[in-house]
């Protein structure tokens, strides 16, 4: 299952990043517009087709400036995405417990969350229990107002000590360091100083001792480095510049929207060094 998969991709493996696939279940998406919400394209099997080792399915956007979703209705818009997903392998991006407990009953294969089990007091207690793996992500502050003013000492001595911390959590819990996943979160609460740091560093991170996520695809960070404005529906070039250093840096899953153009990207990238 997944975690096998996980820890059979290390640094220094030679093999190439996992590709995960998201399917936002949102009307607010920042990047397709919950077309898939509302019945449109964003069909999970065609991801895993595009070649997507694991599907992210999120039905509560935490892009910059998004209002909370209540248990209800994310519940809702998860329900409805279920059929779809039958046989595929996917993970759920949500913070709440309850969210986490009905997608592993329906067959989730791992967690995805981005307060890193911190938003939902009952979450960490949940994932001990299920015995399933985990992304931990880094965030400063809530969606709705994480990007006003991101703050930091030194950005990358702060991100890691709190993605240790939260390690630490987790395996007092119970939680095995083989069932964690560790991601710096671009964008959650960080400038473009903030992000670029991250990004140059990631390969500190790997001291954390546990694989690897990274998600840039179609953010502002993309335009930030382009020194350009660039609309979100054209940031696929950079979203593919991103992912190849994430994969160079060692990153062990790639969190993206444009599957198939980064498996080809990847494929090449790969095939340059193959033995
Ligand atoms: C849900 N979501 C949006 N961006 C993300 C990122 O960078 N990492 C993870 N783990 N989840 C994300």
């Amino acid at each position: 299952d997944v975690r096998e998969r996980l820890t059979a991709v290390r640094p220094g493996y030679g093999g190439r990043p996992l590709v995960m696939g998201i399917l936002n279940v949102t009307p607010d998406s920042f990047s397709d517009g919950g077309q898939y919400f509302e019945g449109g394209g964003g069909d999970p099997a065609a991801l895993v087709t595009a070649g997507a080792d694991i599907v992210d399915v999120g039905a509560e956007s935490t892009r910059p400036g998004a209002a909370a979703v209540a248990l209800e209705e994310e519940l809702r818009r998860l329900g409805s995405v279920l059929p779809a997903l039958a046989g595929v392998r996917w993970s759920v991006d949500t913070r709440k417990a309850a969210v986490m407990a009905a997608a592993l009953d329906a067959g989730a294969g791992m967690i995805n969350d981005v307060s890193a089990l911190t938003h939902d007091p009952a979450a960490m207690a949940l994932v001990a229990a299920r015995g399933c793996p985990v992304v931990l992500m880094h965030h400063q502050g809530e969606p709705a107002t994480m990007q006003v003013a991101p703050a930091y000492d030194d950005v990358l001595l702060e991100v890691f000590d709190w993605l240790a911390a939260r390690i630490d959590a987790c395996l007092a819990a119970g939680i095995g360091r083989e069932r964690i996943v560790a991601d710096v979160g671009i964008g959650f609460g960080k400038s473009l100083h903030h992000n670029r740091a991250l990004l140059r560093g990631l390969a500190l991170f790997h001291a954390l001792g546990v694989p690897l996520l990274l998600g840039a695809s179609r953010k502002r960070v993309i335009e930030g480095l382009a020194g350009r404005a660039v609309p979100v529906g054209a940031r696929l070039p950079g979203s593919l510049a991103v992912a190849l250093h994430g994969a160079a840096h060692g990153v062990q899953i790639l969190r993206v929207h444009d599957v198939a153009e980064t498996v080809q990207a990847l494929a090449v990238w790969r095939g340059i060094e193959a033995a």
